[in-house]
């Protein structure tokens, strides 16, 4: 176990935590890979559907941003805590065009 493995201070050996072995690791971090691939489709897409959204609405003579739906979307991150409410925050924001350009 050394630093890249386990920066916290106790070693998982003492303080109960499960212990991974360096091909377990490996095998973790092809999953993470994996995980943020899917993550980053998924996210564009989130951006293509709400732009569409958005466009549509404008189109028609109605508001950019409907609060109450963004409300929703900020509720529905609140179990992960303030940063899921920033996480949501970036994913209405990519929506509106701020970011990812
Ligand atoms: C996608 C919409 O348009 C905007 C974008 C939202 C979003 O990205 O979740 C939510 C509300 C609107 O401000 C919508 O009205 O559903």
């Amino acid at each position: 176990m050394n630093a890249q493995t386990n920066e916290k201070a106790t070693p998982p050996e003492t303080s109960g935590e499960p212990v991974a072995s360096a091909e377990e690791i490996a095998e973790l971090r092809k999953e993470i890979d994996w995980l943020d691939s899917e993550i980053l489709r998924l996210v564009k897409r989130r951006v293509e559907v709400s732009q569409t959204i958005g466009a549509a609405r404008m189109a028609a003579g109605g508001t950019r941003i409907v609060y109450n739906r963004e409300m929703d979307v900020l509720a529905r991150y609140r179990e992960l805590g303030p940063d899921g409410r920033q996480l949501a925050m970036a994913l209405l924001n990519l929506g509106r065009g701020r970011l990812g350009r």
